[in-house]
């Protein structure tokens, strides 16, 4: 997926200026290579960007190209994501071997494989009768391992399954009330030193407004939140013309038990917005919720 969707913003930043020469430099992070555990395990979603900013440091690339709800909320000094791309469809895309047509109708006791805790929550919650498996690695990957019969079902997101002109294997598209995506799901974002303008510049024209302002709201409930993988966190912010809405939802992970946010303002406002949404959640499940996480 990674390199699918390096190929489209590659593609992007050279239809924006016309005869820039591109090289793509492939560079393996520890999520590509520690498949058998589950990201909150191993210690976050760090896992995706380390060496990809190690790169750009080195002068080793100019430009990372990364999912933006794998990016921490905070980027180590020197480095900035100047550039969010329009953002794909944010839902879970639901797959199984069955018959099911959804979570909703999966038989009692049916094993649904995902690592990520805020799917396994969300399930839990409207299924609390149907059972979480650890399911990791690439969309092939899951799918053989689904096909196997390691699960009865999973979830992945659409963008994902989308780039690599997989999204046929979806069996449906889940509505974001079901299954609240997670923050910044299906938006690509572009990190750069921050200093480097001639990058910038590049970039400028395959920014999306909208979609930077949708991020600033939902990375910042996540801010005021532990954004770690650790935290069963979903949140969406749908803009309509200078009006924003933002939904957030945090979850014990095994679902027994949930707190929901919603916001509206004004899109300057997103990230005060999303802010504030964060300290809301967070005071309505406690310190006790957290040092629990911890
Ligand atoms: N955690 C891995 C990851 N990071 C971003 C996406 C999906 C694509 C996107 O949100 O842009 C995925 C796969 C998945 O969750 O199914």
């Amino acid at each position: 997926m990674a390199l699918a969707q390096t190929g489209m913003v590659r593609d992007r930043i050279v239809a924006a200026n016309p005869g820039l020469e591109t090289e793509i430099v492939v560079v393996s992070t520890v999520a590509d290579r520690i498949l058998d555990r589950p990201l909150s395990e191993i210690g976050g979603k760090g896992l995706f960007t380390k060496e990809l900013e190690q790169a750009l440091f080195a002068d080793a690339i100019d430009v990372a190209v990364h999912s933006m709800k794998d990016v921490e909320t905070w980027l180590p000094d020197g480095l900035a994501i100047t550039c969010i791309l329009e953002r794909d469809d944010p839902r879970d895309a639901f797959l199984t071997a069955g018959t099911a047509t959804g979570f909703a109708d999966l038989p009692a006791g049916s094993r649904v494989g995902t690592s990520s805790l805020r799917r396994g929550a969300q399930v839990l919650m409207h299924r609390p009768d149907l059972r979480i498996v650890p399911l990791r690695g690439n969309a092939n990957t899951r799918m053989r391992k689904l096909e196997a019969g390691e699960c009865d079902a999973t979830l992945l997101a659409l963008a994902g399954l989308q780039r690599l002109g997989m999204e046929n294997v979806a069996r449906c598209v889940l509505s974001v009330e079901e299954m609240l995506p997670a923050v910044a799901q299906g938006a690509l974002g572009i990190e750069c030193r921050a200093g480097d303008d001639d990058i910038r510049a590049l970039l400028a024209p395959i920014a999306c407004a909208a979609t930077t302002t949708a991020l600033k709201a939902e990375r910042g409930l996540l801010a005021e939140l532990d954004g770690s993988c650790r935290t069963p966190i979903a949140a969406l912010a749908q803009l309509d013309g200078d009006r924003i809405r933002l939904d957030g939802l945090l979850f014990l992970p095994d679902g027994s038990q949930h707190w929901a946010v919603h916001r509206e303002g004004t899109v300057t406002d997103a990230e005060a917005i999303g802010r504030d949404a964060g300290a809301e959640l967070k005071r309505a499940a406690g310190d006790v919720y957290f040092a629990h996480l911890k």
